[in-house]
């Protein structure tokens, strides 16, 4: 797999992250929300840098004008609910990109400790030689990306596959490293220490999905 820790290198990106893991900041919804949108506009800015490429002409009102413009169809999944404002920031940038939604939850049964992860609700485009792009703010264990992935298998072969996570924990990124294609990429702005016996990211923010709609209550 093809590893992007986006944050290596300074920039705008780190305001936008410490303001989401800021256990004050990051109260604000509206601005927690926004910060995953502006996140997702960046790493689909980078990513788009390894997209396929061909010359175009444009008629300006004076002459042509040469650029080259990318060409491929894209797919946009993100998993449901934290991933909503992350896929809102992909699709500002990937306009005419189609899109697929997945609900992936982790559902405590009676043990806070323990989960499972269930697919439910799935609305997806053919994929069939098409760029995939599968998005989630979390990167956890990594279980959620890869039960989405093997979900949309149906629906046939992407030609690329690219992850999208705002904040992973090294084993959940190992964990796909070693469950996906070796061609796989993975756009991501951080890459924390560890995970606590509940599962969430340390030192992590919190659980995004809560943060950008409220609590839940666990049934
Ligand atoms: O890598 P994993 O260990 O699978 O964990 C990551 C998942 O956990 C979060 O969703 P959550 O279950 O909290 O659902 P929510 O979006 O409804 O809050 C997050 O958005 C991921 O989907
Ligand atoms: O740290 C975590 C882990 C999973 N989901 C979250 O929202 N946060
Ligand atoms: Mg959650």
């Amino acid at each position: 797999m093809h590893i992007h820790n986006i944050s290596n290198q300074n920039s705008i990106l780190n305001t936008f992250l410490s303001e989401i893991r800021h256990v004050n900041i990051q109260k604000d919804s509206m601005r927690f929300r926004r910060n995953i949108e502006r996140i997702g506009e960046i790493l689909s800015y980078e990513m788009s840098k390894t997209l396929n490429f061909c010359a175009q002409t444009i008629e300006t009102p004076l002459a042509n004008s040469n650029i080259n413009l990318y060409d491929d169809n894209i797919v946009l999944c993100s998993i449901l609910r934290a991933g909503v404002p992350l896929h809102n920031g992909l699709l500002n940038y990937f306009d005419t990109a189609e899109n697929a939604f997945i609900s992936a939850y982790r559902h405590h049964k009676h043990d806070p400790e323990s989960f499972e992860i269930i697919v439910e609700y799935l609305a997806c485009p053919n994929l069939e030689g098409k760029t995939l792009i599968l998005a989630d703010p979390m990167l956890a264990t990594g279980q959620s990306m890869l039960a989405t992935f093997e979900a949309l298998k149906p629906f046939g072969t992407p030609k690329e596959v690219h992850l999208i996570s705002v904040i992973g924990a090294q084993e959940g990124v190992d964990f796909i490293d070693n469950h996906f294609d070796k061609n796989t990429h993975l756009w991501i702005a951080a890459i924390d220490e560890t995970l606590n016996d509940k599962g969430y990211i340390i030192p992590g923010l919190g659980d995004a999905g809560d943060l950008a709609f409220g609590e839940k209550l666990q049934k």
